[in-house]
């Protein structure tokens, strides 16, 4: 063990304390039961339940379909209340507070600008109105969270090149890049190719929902005819990949391109528990894809719908795989160095932020 490192299991306070990083997390996955409710009572959207209690037991059992289309189908209920300025803002201003409060560090959230315009913002107005919510909170963080955002676009609509056209002129005043997300199977990403192809001719950076509830197809889609810089999720990559009953492992050749690429994946085990894409978190592909040192991310996908956080996620693993300090570092700095920031600015987190944070609980013995 070295003075900056530590190969010891973590407690829970522990891992509520260590910095962390969260590439793949939505706005409208992620919001407080209570607000919800007083949205709804604002605009008038009638709720599955009404005390705040009641309505994140029926969300957490909604999308414990073992279906990732009907655990969407959830979304419909944030997605309505989220349709003003000012509650667009409230969200994304509990988001950041939330995160904070959960020794995250730096996160980039995603939504789908295309889908909060019903009640007649403009796209730009939506970009304007979670910008201006991240900038309250992480000012009255102190510094202490660094937050951005991307753009999805919807892969079943025809928005994307709208939606990419939107994150370029963001890019630079909080928009840090782009992805599509929806329903997998029957939306392969080259149904958005122009759309990528845009974002690359741009220098943007973007990832892409491939390998969830579709197999490497999509996985390979992405990589290579749309050029992503990320995967979200990418837990099929396992499909690539066999392990003899000595132990020894063969990496198919996408397996392969995206360990030796380092092309991040942006694992979200809980979310992937209830929409049927993997068995268990002991069962989960993360184990042995941290194993193979593929470039494996911890996230939390939809915080409200999987009742979950960063804390609980990296909680989980190492409950489950008895990951040490020492592992944690390595998820974040992974993270870190997978994000959509300039280089400058993600070694400056890393150096100034995530490896001190790991020395002080490290020192802690
Ligand atoms: O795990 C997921 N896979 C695919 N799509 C998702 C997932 N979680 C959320 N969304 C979709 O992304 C939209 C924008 O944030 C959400 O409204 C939801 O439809
Ligand atoms: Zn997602």
């Amino acid at each position: 063990m070295t003075a900056t490192t530590d190969a010891t299991v973590p407690t829970r306070d522990q891992v509520l304390r260590a910095p962390k990083v969260l590439l793949h997390d939505h706005l409208d996955g992620g919001l407080r039961p209570q607000t919800i409710i007083d949205l709804a009572a604002e605009c008038g959207h009638p709720l599955p339940a009404d005390d705040a209690d009641a309505l994140a037991a029926w969300f957490a059992e909604s999308a414990d379909s073992g279906s990732l289309v009907r655990y969407l189908e959830t979304f419909d209920h944030t997605v309505a209340v989220m349709q003003s300025g000012p509650a667009i803002a409230r969200v994304a201003r509990e988001c950041v507070e939330d995160l904070a409060a959960d020794g995250v560090v730096y996160a980039e959230i995603r939504y789908a600008p295309e889908q909060h315009v019903e009640g007649g913002l403009t796209l730009d107005e939506v970009v304007a109105a979670v910008q201006q919510g991240f900038d309250e909170a992480t000012a009255a963080a102190g510094g202490r969270i660094v937050v951005r955002q991307l753009l999805t676009a919807m892969r079943h609509q025809a928005r994307s090149m709208e939606i990419a056209e939107l994150a370029v002129a963001w890019r630079g005043r909080g928009v840090a890049g782009f992805d599509i997300a929806g329903a997998e199977a029957g939306y392969p990403p080259t149904r958005h190719l122009d759309a990528f192809e845009y974002l690359q001719r741009e220098n943007s950076h973007f990832t892409i929902h491939a390998g969830e509830a579709f197999g490497l197809p999509s996985i390979w889609q992405a990589i290579q005819w749309c050029g992503a810089d990320r995967l979200g999720h990418g837990v099929r990559i396992i499909d690539d990949i066999t392990v003899a009953d000595d132990g020894s492992v063969e990496l198919g050749r996408l397996a392969a391109y995206v360990r030796d690429k380092r092309i991040p994946l942006e694992m979200c085990p809980a979310s992937n528990i209830q929409t049927g894409a993997a068995a268990s978190i002991a069962e989960h592909p993360i184990g042995l894809l941290t194993r193979l040192r593929f470039r494996v991310t911890v996230n939390t996908d939809n915080r409200l719908m999987s009742g979950t956080s960063m804390t609980a996620e990296m909680w989980a693993l190492v409950e489950a795989f008895g990951y040490t300090l020492d592992d944690l570092r390595w998820f974040t700095i992974n993270a870190m160095k997978s994000a959509f920031l300039p280089f400058d600015e993600r070694l400056a987190i890393i150096d100034g932020v995530v490896k001190p944070g790991y020395a002080a609980l490290a020192a802690e013995g």
